[in-house]
């Protein structure tokens, strides 16, 4: 797991290996000991170089061993071993760096990075704090304000950023564990004191106390709840403030309670759900390691409003030509500055060149003859997504792929409108489409695996989590997304404020709570989906029949708002007041709350307290139990793939880990228990009528979250 060589007759060469990130796992590290002390006992060793294989340095320590009983060498001693060596050691930093492999790093006495590696401390990002000495030997080298930039965001610097910072001593275009050998050759025998950052003073910082308060007060608002950031300001405090050996001890308590933590379960969960949605499979048996992409090199969008928009530049920003189609000339003249715009401010931020010469602009439909993939995205309309597709068929190359924006309509209605049904699929982007990191890859029941992997692959290439799931009403996340907003409408009928519901959320660790969210994205977006649907009615018919559409409850709410021309920020108006349309800042508004009051009355409501576990419950459950039903309709394939989406699309906050992984944690039975005392109290509201995937799973005695997908397949077998 360590390899041991003598290299340039005077270097020791000690290679980790453990693909594929060479994780610090209890065998690596024992390799490192004994290596080094190998490398320290030759007499003919005057200097170590210590390296990675296939060209990644340390992706850290093993992540997988965080679940069990630790074994092995523990890291700090080890880091130390290395520091108090009287023999010089480099290490040789290719590819990554992160964590306890950057911990490692430090501890030794130079440090040379190839210019494409990068390095960072992401401890934070898994709910820890870098307690291998890295809280106290990061300020110590770079200072306290560097280091609590990198250690509270997790970020990952450049070799440049990391020579700028003084993390490394040399950056190298060329082979790095020669440049590393030649240097440790070029040392050896020199003093070693000035090299130990441990025994280095921490660079003063003026106005400690101030500096740090503010700096809390940043991250705690940042930090939505989160626990970890604010460990990491008070590891990095300790280190600016005592002397190393009190200030490793501060550490180590900081990360007993982190190590243990719900959010530390959560967030560690997030990391390798992250990677599990990748090894996508479909109910056919189609699985991501048996279906091979077919290669895009030129793609094209249709229709150029605000999704399509974000698509081209997402898919220009990959390195992809791109036809982008609008048929109305202004709209196309429109479109063309914002997507440049939007190119070139993605570029700057990026350093690099614009890709505007990667996107061709036409009106006619013509234009995407030669195109290997399609995305759709015009007008939400059944009928002219109909048209569209029918055109694209007729004029697209054998093979090409089909694919459509929509967020709502059926994916198999369209395909089924198409000579070649195999090679249409959904990819449901979320606003804006360049930024947010979601993609639901969309499958029908005639969607080709060969489809299904060239989306997803396509949305990796543009950095999109992307996750495939069944056709169904809203697919996966909008699904979920329908009972929580209908509790919300519920608790204002029962007596709740948009206020009160926002900030229960809010605390919970949402970026919004649903008001504000509906205030944001335009209130008039779900009036139209309802319409549609036949639920609007005239507002003037009052009592609890009026409140019951299609034979379950059903709140008016936010059709009585739309009749008031409040659809959010756009207007100034909504569920709050702004100081003038398209303002952001939303005021709590008297008149809401006198409507409110009238309402309830016309419909004979009697306003009751709600507290914020009431609302927290009944939204968060609706939702958790809508998520039952899509795993067990085998609309998604897992509960990582839920959690993917409601983390990395819906705002939910990541250290409580998705959904499911949240239901996991507070206990199926008590889930269960909410939602039946619910139930029992709005028996006309059947999205509070417990999922029987739920029951079975409570009654197979609530198998933990991992043991799912084992145990849905045995319950389906029994049925
Ligand atoms: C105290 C705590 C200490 C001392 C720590 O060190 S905590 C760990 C800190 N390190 C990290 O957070 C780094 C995590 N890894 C990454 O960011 C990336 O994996 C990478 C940048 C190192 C490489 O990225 P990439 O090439 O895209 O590869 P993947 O991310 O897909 O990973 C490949 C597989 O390796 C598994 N992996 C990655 N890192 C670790 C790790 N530290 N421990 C265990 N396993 C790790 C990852 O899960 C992938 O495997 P699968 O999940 O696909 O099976």
């Amino acid at each position: 797991m360590a390899e041991y060589n003598r290299v340039s007759e005077c270097v020791g060469l000690i290679t980790l290996r453990n693909p594929p990130v060479n994780a610090l796992s209890a065998a690596v590290r024992q390799g490192i000991v004994d290596t080094v002390q190998r490398a320290l006992s030759d007499p003919n060793v005057k200097s170590v170089v210590i390296c990675g294989q296939n060209g990644i340095f340390c992706g850290g320590a093993d992540i997988k061993e965080f679940g069990s009983n630790m074994t092995g060498p523990p890291l700090i001693p080890m880091i130390h071993a290395i520091e108090s060596a009287n023999k010089p050691v480099v290490a040789a930093i290719e590819g990554s760096a992160l964590g306890g492999g950057l911990e490692l790093a430090l501890g030794c006495h130079y440090r040379i990075a190839h210019s494409k590696a990068r390095l960072g401390l992401p401890e934070v990002s898994l709910g820890l704090l870098p307690a291998a000495g890295g809280s106290q030997l990061l300020p110590r080298l770079i200072g306290v304000p560097a280091a609590l930039n990198l250690i509270t965001t997790g970020r990952h610097v450049t070799a440049a950023e990391a020579l700028q910072l003084g993390i490394v001593d040399q950056v190298t275009d060329h082979n790095t564990v020669d440049a590393a050998v030649k240097f440790a050759l070029s040392v050896a025998g020199r003093s070693l004191d000035p090299r130990r950052i441990s025994t280095h003073p921490c660079p003063q910082q003026p106005d400690l106390d101030a500096f740090f308060e503010e700096v809390m007060q940043k991250v705690r608002q940042s930090a939505r709840g989160a626990i970890a950031p604010i460990a990491c300001v008070q590891a990095v405090r300790a280190a600016a403030t005592l002397p190393y050996a009190q200030g490793m001890e501060r550490e180590r308590e900081l990360m007993a309670t982190l190590f243990t933590s719900g959010q530390a379960r959560a967030l560690q969960y997030c990391f390798f759900a992250e990677r599990a949605v990748g090894r996508w499979r479909m109910p056919s048996g189609a699985r991501w390691d048996t279906s091979k992409p077919r290669p895009v090199h030129k793609a094209a969008v249709i229709g150029l409003g605000t999704m399509g928009r974000g698509i081209t530049v997402a898919l220009a920003q990959t390195g992809l030509s791109v036809i982008a189609v609008e048929t109305q000339e202004k709209q196309l003249m429109e479109a063309k500055q914002a997507i440049s715009a939007m190119l070139e401010r993605g570029a700057k931020r990026r350093g690099v060149a614009p890709a505007l010469d990667g996107v061709i602009y036409s009106q006619n439909i013509q234009a995407v003859a030669d195109v290997d993939l399609v995305i759709e995205a015009v007008f939400e309309d059944i009928a002219l997504k109909t048209k569209v597709f029918q055109q694209l068929s007729a004029v697209c190359k054998p093979g090409t792929l089909l694919c459509t924006n929509t967020s709502a309509l059926d994916v198999d209605q369209l395909a089924s409108e198409t000579p070649n049904p195999e090679l249409v699929v959904g990819m449901h982007f979320f606003a804006p489409a360049h930024v947010m990191k979601l993609l639901e890859v969309v499958y029908g029941p005639r969607s080709s695996p060969q489809a299904v992997a060239t989306a997803m692959q396509l949305g990796k290439k543009m950095g999109k989590a992307s996750v495939a799931v069944g056709n169904c009403r809203g697919f996966v996340g909008n699904r979920m997304l329908k009972p929580y907003i209908e509790e919300a409408f519920f608790l204002l009928e029962e007596g709740a404020t948009p206020e009160l519901v926002d900030q229960a959320l809010e605390e919970f660790g949402f970026p919004m709570g649903v008001f504000r969210m509906s205030d944001l994205s335009g209130l008039d977006v779900g009036w139209r989906v309802r319409k549609g649907d036949g639920l609007v009615e005239p507002g003037t018919a009052s009592g609890r029949s009026a409140r019951i559409r299609q034979g379950r409850r059903y709140s008016p709410l936010g059709d009585l708002l739309c009749e008031e021309g409040r659809f959010g920020q756009k207007t100034g108006r909504g569920w709050y007041q702004y100081d003038k349309p398209g303002s952001r800042v939303a005021r709590s508004d008297p008149w809401l709350h006198s409507f409110l009051g009238a309402y309830r009355a016309q419909h004979g409501l009697v306003a009751r307290r709600i507290d914020h576990q009431e609302v927290l419950e009944r939204c968060l459950y609706a939702l958790i139990n809508e998520g039952f039903h899509i795993l067990d309709d085998g609309i998604a394939a897992g509960p990582e793939d839920i959690d993917v989406i409601y983390v990395s699309g819906y705002g939910w906050p990541r250290h409580r880990g998705g959904p499911m992984f949240y239901a996991n944690m507070v206990g199926l039975a008590k889930v269960l228990e909410r939602l039946e005392h619910y139930q029992q109290l709005h028996p006309e509201v059947p999205h509070l009528q417990p999922s029987s995937l739920l029951r079975r799973l409570v009654a197979s005695g609530s198998p933990p979250i991992h043991k799912w997908g084992e145990a849905i397949k045995k319950l389906h077998s029994q049925l």
